[in-house]
């Protein structure tokens, strides 16, 4: 069981003719033979909303088509995945979320308003990014027929293979678990069995029993491994500074300096740690005061604790050392807060400002 849901959801995605639906066809029958069903499905789907949207792909473009899409995987998770992963079925997608990442931006649409639109997607607990050589991406597509306008444009696979690369990475971001395959030199039988490693042997429902116990709320009955992450309140009288997200996940929204805790490192040090590298402040562990915990279910597989310490002695001036990452850093007075404080992180900041005792429980109603 994954984090609160019975069933296992992974997807299946990759370059135009990179062999997605031969794919998940061989891992189904895999997955059979090893006493595993699964239920296939796939994006666009049979709804009249899918059949609508790929019989008009070729002529819709563009952010209409991003709407289009990203409506029927809406419609896709309430009718028929979401009610799948209930009953403890393995569902393998033909398409998700990294299409649109890979295909839409072909389209000319910003990925920023893609991953808003898309903000609410159910995410897989495993996605499965199939790559291999451009080269040969095109060959499997001249031998299998052009079906739609992707496969027309000869640079098509290696902008596909890039921006599939670069999708993986938001997902990872996202907390996702990603397998990329390179499919190069591997029959579809190799590519089904590394994917069906990867699926961990859970019970699911067609072989489960009916009267399994099932734990109570959201409880797994499985040991947590939340991710442990630091936040600095890092103050200059009643400012404090704050950072404006570039990355996919809270893209254009302020959080406070934060990052993940590094396997050995103690909490402080990791805070300062983080801070320097984002701002280039300096602070003594010493001087970083906990103020306020969060635990924060960020979806169903993934949950983090985040430890929230003022700093109010530190040296420097704050530089944007990440651009990449961050887009600006502002200092903000607590009277007059940023509109768009990413939610988790402003769970901490509130339970420091409001003084509404030490731990908050975010997001798990
Ligand atoms: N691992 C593989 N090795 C060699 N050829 C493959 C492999 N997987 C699929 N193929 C071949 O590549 C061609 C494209 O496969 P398939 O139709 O499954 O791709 P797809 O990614 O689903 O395509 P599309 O994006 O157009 O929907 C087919 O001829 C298929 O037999
Ligand atoms: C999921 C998804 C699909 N599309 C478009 C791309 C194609 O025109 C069809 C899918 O057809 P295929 O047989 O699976 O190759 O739908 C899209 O543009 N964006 C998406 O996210």
């Amino acid at each position: 069981m994954t984090g609160g849901r019975p069933g296992w959801f992974v997807t299946i995605d990759g370059p135009s003719g990179v062999g997605k639906s031969t794919t998940v066809q061989t891992l189904h029958d895999h997955l059979a033979a090893r006493g595993r069903p699964a239920r296939r499905t796939l994006e666009p789907t049979g709804s009249d909303l899918g059949q609508f949207t790929r019989s008009h792909a070729n002529q819709i473009h563009g952010l209409a088509l991003a709407c289009l899409v990203a409506a029927n995987r809406y419609e896709h998770i309430d009718t028929e995945i979401e009610p799948a992963l209930q009953a403890g079925q393995l569902i393998i997608s033909d398409r998700y979320l990294p299409s649109t990442l890979v295909l839409q931006q072909l389209d000319g649409v910003p990925l920023d308003f893609l991953l808003t639109l898309n903000r609410h997607v159910l995410l897989p607990d495993l996605a499965v990014i199939l790559t291999a050589d451009p080269s040969l991406i095109a060959q499997r597509i001249a031998t299998r027929g052009i079906t739609h306008r992707w496969h027309l444009d000869p640079t098509g696979p290696s902008r596909e293979v890039d921006l599939y690369a670069d999708a993986a990475s938001h997902l990872l971001a996202m907390g996702v678990e990603v397998l990329l395959l390179d499919t190069s030199n591997a029959t579809p039988s190799d590519v089904a069995r590394r994917i069906a490693d990867a699926i961990p042997a859970l019970p699911l429902a067609s072989n489960a029993s009916p009267t399994r116990p099932t734990p109570p709320g959201n409880m797994s009955g499985q040991p947590a491994q939340p991710v442990i992450d630091t936040h600095v309140i890092l103050r200059d009288g009643d400012k404090i500074l704050f950072s404006q997200r570039g990355g996919p996940y809270g893209h254009g929204r302020w959080h406070m300096p934060s990052g993940k805790l590094d396997h050995g490192e103690p909490l402080t040090d990791g805070a300062a740690r983080e801070l320097l590298e984002e701002t280039g402040i300096t602070v003594d562990p010493a001087h970083l005061r906990l103020v306020h915990v969060v635990h924060h279910r960020q979806n169903t597989q993934v949950e983090r604790i985040g430890f929230f310490f003022e700093a109010t002695t530190w040296e420097g001036i704050p530089v944007n050392k990440e651009p990449d990452k961050c887009l600006a850093l502002e200092w903000f007075t607590v009277h007059d807060l940023p509109n768009d404080i990413i939610e988790y992180p402003q769970a901490g900041l509130l339970g420091y400002l409001n003084d509404t005792g030490t731990l908050a429980e975010h997001n798990w109603k």
